[in-house]
Order: C-alpha cells, then sequence, then structure tokens
C-alpha cells in the first residue's frame, strides 16, 4: 500500500481544523509535530481538487507550508510510540497503550492502539463524549457506537457497566482496529461492524447511542438515530464545532429528541440529547 505524507506547518488555532478537514477526504493518519501535522493518506485515495482546495482555503490564514513525500511502508506501531502518549479525562479515565505504564489509581483503564483509527481521547471531540459518559448510567443499559473509530467509547460503555453495546465504522482499517482494541480490554465477545448505520441497520432500540462522526454525516443520518433511541434513552452527539450547534440541534429537535447537557473544548462541540 503506497501511502502520501503531507508535513504541514500550521499556526494554531488551525492544527484541529485542518486534521478535521482532511479527515474529511480521506486523509487517515495524522500525527501532531511542533510545526503543525504530519498527515497520511493512501496514494489512491487522494483527490488532488479537493485536497488543493482545503490548501488554499487556509493557505493565509493559517501560514500554511507543505512538504509532500511519498512512503512505501509504514510502520504505524512505531510512529504510534514515538507520538502517543497516554491522557486522563477527568480524575477517573486513563487512556494508554499496551506499551505504556499501568496507573491502578484511575477506576477506569482503558487500552488504546490506535494504528490508524481516529480516537485515543487526545482529540477535543473523544474527550467531551468520554467526559458525558462519565455522567450517565451505562449499567446493565444496552449501547449503540456509531462512527467508533478505535472503538474508545463503546469501551468506556463496557467500563462503565453497559450489558450489550455494538459498535460499527464505515473504515476497514477501524474494523481491524476496533476489534483488536476490543480484545485488548476484555471485550472479546463485542466484534467491529462495517458501514453506514443505515447499512448496518443494527436491530431494536437502545439505552445509549453515541455518534462522534461530522456535521454533514449527523444531520443526515438524525433520523436513524432519534428512532433507536429507547423513549427516556440518550443520544451523544460530537465531531462539530460550536457554531453548528443550532443546526445539529434544530434537526435532533425535529426527531423528538432534546438537549439536556452541552460541553465544548477547543470549540468543538458535545451535546446529550434525551427521548422524552
Ligand atoms: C471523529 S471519529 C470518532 C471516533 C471515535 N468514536 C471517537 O469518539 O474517538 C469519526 C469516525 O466515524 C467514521 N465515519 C465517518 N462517516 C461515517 C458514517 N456515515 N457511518 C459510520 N462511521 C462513519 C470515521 O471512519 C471515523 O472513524
Amino acid at each position: 500500500m503506497q501511502y502520501l505524507e503531507f508535513k504541514i506547518s500550521c499556526k494554531e488555532p488551525y492544527r484541529e481544523i485542518m486534521v478535521a478537514e482532511l479527515a474529511e477526504i480521506g486523509f487517515d493518519s495524522f500525527l501532531e509535530t511542533d510545526e503543525g501535522i504530519d498527515a497520511y493518506i493512501q496514494e489512491d485515495q487522494l483527490v488532488r481538487a479537493s485536497y488543493q482546495e482545503i490548501i488554499d482555503r487556509y493557505q493565509e490564514s493559517a501560514s500554511l507550508k507543505v512538504r509532500e513525500g511519498k512512503m512505501a511502508k509504514v510502520n504505524w506501531n512505531e510512529e504510534w510510540e514515538k507520538h502517543y502518549d497516554p491522557i486522563t479525562v477527568g480524575d477517573r479515565v486513563y487512556v494508554r497503550a499496551s506499551f505504556h505504564q499501568a496507573r491502578p489509581e484511575f477506576k477506569y483503564e482503558i487500552l488504546i492502539n490506535p494504528k490508524m483509527s481516529f480516537g485515543t481521547g487526545h482529540h477535543a471531540t473523544t474527550y467531551l463524549m468520554i467526559s458525558h459518559q462519565l455522567n450517565l448510567d451505562h449499567q446493565g443499559k444496552r449501547v449503540l457506537d456509531i462512527g467508533a473509530g478505535t472503538g474508545i467509547l463503546a469501551i468506556m460503555a463496557q467500563k462503565l457497566g453497559a450489558k450489550e453495546i455494538e459498535a460499527f465504522d464505515i473504515d476497514e482499517w477501524c474494523v481491524e482496529n476496533g476489534d483488536e482494541n476490543f480484545d485488548l480490554n476484555g471485550m472479546s465477545h463485542v466484534r467491529m461492524g462495517k458501514g453506514t448505520v443505515r447499512e448496518v441497520n443494527p436491530k431494536g432500540e437502545f439505552d445509549i447511542v453515541l455518534a462522534n462522526i461530522n456535521k454533514n454525516v449527523l444531520l443526515d443520518e438524525m433520523e436513524v438515530y432519534s428512532a433507536l433511541v429507547k423513549k427516556g434513552g440518550h443520544l451523544l452527539l460530537s465531531g462539530f464545532y460550536v457554531h453548528d450547534i443550532a443546526d445539529i440541534l434544530k434537526k435532533a429537535n425535529a426527531y423528538g429528541m432534546e438537549l439536556v447537557d452541552e460541553k465544548s473544548k477547543d470549540n468543538w462541540a458535545a451535546l446529550v440529547m434525551k427521548k422524552p
């Protein structure tokens, strides 16, 4: 598999925005660097015009400088070991890779070997989703994780006592990586599905539905998510900016969901909706 590497130097606060925009067009791995980000995409996945459009849009405001290179083979584990530090969410959750030291003083330890999937807790949206999950009763509940990435939110649900968990993602790498992470966290009974919510078509209703994806997908699939939430159950949404809250809320309200909590970090937002 031939990969392209783009070494992008950019000013803050544009690093996160660049990651989000490039992820939208198929970039599947990012490393934070002192100058900005290194972004990776499979060569046959790159649509030059879409890429150029993003670069042109932020060129000036973010003072972008890009160096492009080709990589025949990437040792992602080695890359991650160099760049991936453990993180904490509040004082109860510790997210680490298997090569990091355990920290038993944390109540919930999540093991994630991320490879190329999004979702280590480093991104604000993952962090916000976990923070919301910590405030929700998961005990004995049925939980659905849509756009599960590394599987981190499904794993958090399991640690919080969920009884039945389903998770899926459209990305083949996430499916492989998710299963590995489920195994690492003693969840071999859960397997990551592949596809969109319409393709996977989960059966029945769920107490908690988690969807950290992006604005367009959330708007497009909101009707399906809402239908999957039990009466009295919750829908947690993230993957959009604070300035998009009104659009997301309007759509969720239109399908009968009511806002019960809202958090933001680094300009990203996460909402907790409830079906009355
Ligand atoms: C922002 S990441 C979130 C990953 C993880 N849930 C977390 O919170 O860290 C979004 C994930 O959604 C996946 N995705 C994008 N569009 C999707 C869709 N329509 N259905 C399911 N997954 C999708 C991407 O492949 C990516 O892994």
